[in-house]
């Protein structure tokens, strides 16, 4: 399926449902700085990320050092944000939520 790339109005509605994501230059992307307890819960979090994105075929730009997880998102094949970011942006919350209570 091929995703539109969501204009600036749709991209800001979209962040209204999300704590803690901020827009990257030229609303190209968005980006969270997850944090957990030790690596096994950041690790945890990766893997089931990882189960989502493999299932969406859209997958994290992220960077892990120890409790930390950076997180960008955005769809390369539309050159910026389409609905597909922001369902991997929800279920990452999810993730998240599970693992930080
Ligand atoms: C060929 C393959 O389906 C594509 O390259 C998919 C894979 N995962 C992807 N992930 C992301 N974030 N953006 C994409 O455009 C994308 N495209």
């Amino acid at each position: 399926m091929k995703w539109e790339r969501l204009d600036r109005a749709a991209v800001e509605a979209q962040l209204a449902e999300l704590a803690g994501w901020t827009l990257n230059d030229a609303s190209s992307s968005i980006s969270k700085t997850f944090t957990f307890l030790n690596f096994i819960e950041a690790f945890g979090f990766m893997t089931e990320a990882a189960i989502t994105a493999e299932k969406l075929n859209h997958h994290p730009e992220w960077f892990n050092v120890y409790s930390r997880v950076d997180v960008t998102l955005n769809t390369h094949d539309a050159g910026g944000l389409t609905e597909l970011d922001f369902k991997l942006a929800k279920a990452m919350e999810k993730a998240a939520a599970r693992r930080l209570g």
